[in-house]
């Protein structure tokens, strides 16, 4: 990808939450210029947001791959095999293709693009709208390190960029991707146990997504693992061991780990043609 980044064009097909998550972060990293971006979707639906961020907008995936370099899929993992058929006679060995589809491999959109097109599997999470995400990215043979160290440069307002071995792909869109949702169901559950106990609900809603962002950012900034954590909170004989106890009576971390095993395996089972 021989350009200065203020004339790479960059592409998305799709223009649904996180092509938009992802196109925010890229011209936040203020090395991509707005009208260097076209976004393609086949109805006007989601357009207008993308239109507000300076990018063009088109009906065309094709014309959308003819205009860019750097080209994000972000349709539904079911949609991938055909956009790629009708975009893929337009790629050449200039493009990089990075696929935010859950479970799709590197092997199948290596197969479906011309040889030696350099691909890249990439796994966000919703919280990149607030610049907040987890991604990770795994690249093809036809994707060098150079790539990498782009798309991490480009994706930094996006949260925390990571790579590694495809093989972690599936598993982090368990953990992560589907993850967010799984945080809140806890959160759900949390204001509900504050109704349940007389905390009026728009409160306890409040509450429960204050007490997450707090425990989230300390775990994430005082270098302390959550389980130093969970134990600082424990006085002994006091009110957290008894509801921890409980919780561990009812299973959460089996039911936790579940969740992300059966998740992985569902991204697993997507990608399996
Ligand atoms: N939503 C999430 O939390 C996450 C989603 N993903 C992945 O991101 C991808 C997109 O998901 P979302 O943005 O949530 O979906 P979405 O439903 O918000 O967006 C999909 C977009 O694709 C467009 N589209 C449909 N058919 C098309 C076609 N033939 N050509 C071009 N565009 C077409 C739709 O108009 C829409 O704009 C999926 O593959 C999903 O697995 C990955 C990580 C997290
Ligand atoms: O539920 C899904 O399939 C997508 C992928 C990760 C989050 N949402």
């Amino acid at each position: 990808m021989e350009c200065e980044l203020s004339q790479l064009k960059v592409g998305f097909v799709g223009a649904g939450n996180m092509a938009y998550a992802v196109a925010e972060g890229l011209l936040k990293s203020g090395d991509i210029s707005a009208d260097n971006v076209t976004v393609s979707a086949p109805s006007d639906r989601n357009l207008p947001r993308f239109q507000a961020l300076g990018a063009r907008v088109s009906h065309s995936n094709t014309e959308v791959a003819c205009a860019s370099r750097l080209l994000f899929i972000a349709v539904k993992p079911h949609l991938v095999p055909t956009v790629l058929g009708q975009i893929s006679p337009h790629v050449t060995r200039q493009h990089v293709v990075v696929s935010v589809a859950a479970g799709v491999t590197l092997a199948t959109l290596e197969e479906l693009l011309p040889d030696g097109v350099g691909v890249v599997r990439l796994m966000p999470n919703l919280p990149c709208v607030l610049q907040e995400g987890a991604l990770l990215l795994a690249r093809g043979s036809g994707a060098g390190p150079g790539v990498e160290s782009l798309l991490k440069r480009l994706l930094a307002p996006c949260g925390l960029v990571e790579a590694g071995p495809e093989g972690w792909i599936d598993a982090h869109t368990g953990m992560s991707g589907s993850g967010v949702a799984f945080v809140y169901l806890f959160a759900e559950a949390l204001a509900d146990g504050g109704v349940k106990m007389g905390i009026p609900a728009a409160l306890a809603q409040r509450i429960a997504a204050q007490t997450l962002l707090g425990a989230g950012l300390m775990l994430r900034d005082c270098g302390k693992p959550a389980s130093v954590l969970r134990a600082e909170v424990c006085t002994p004989g006091g009110t957290t061991i008894h509801g921890l106890h409980a919780l561990e009576k009812g299973g959460v971390r089996a039911a936790v780990m579940s969740a992300v095993e059966a998740a992985t395996e569902r991204a697993r089972e997507l990608g399996r043609k």
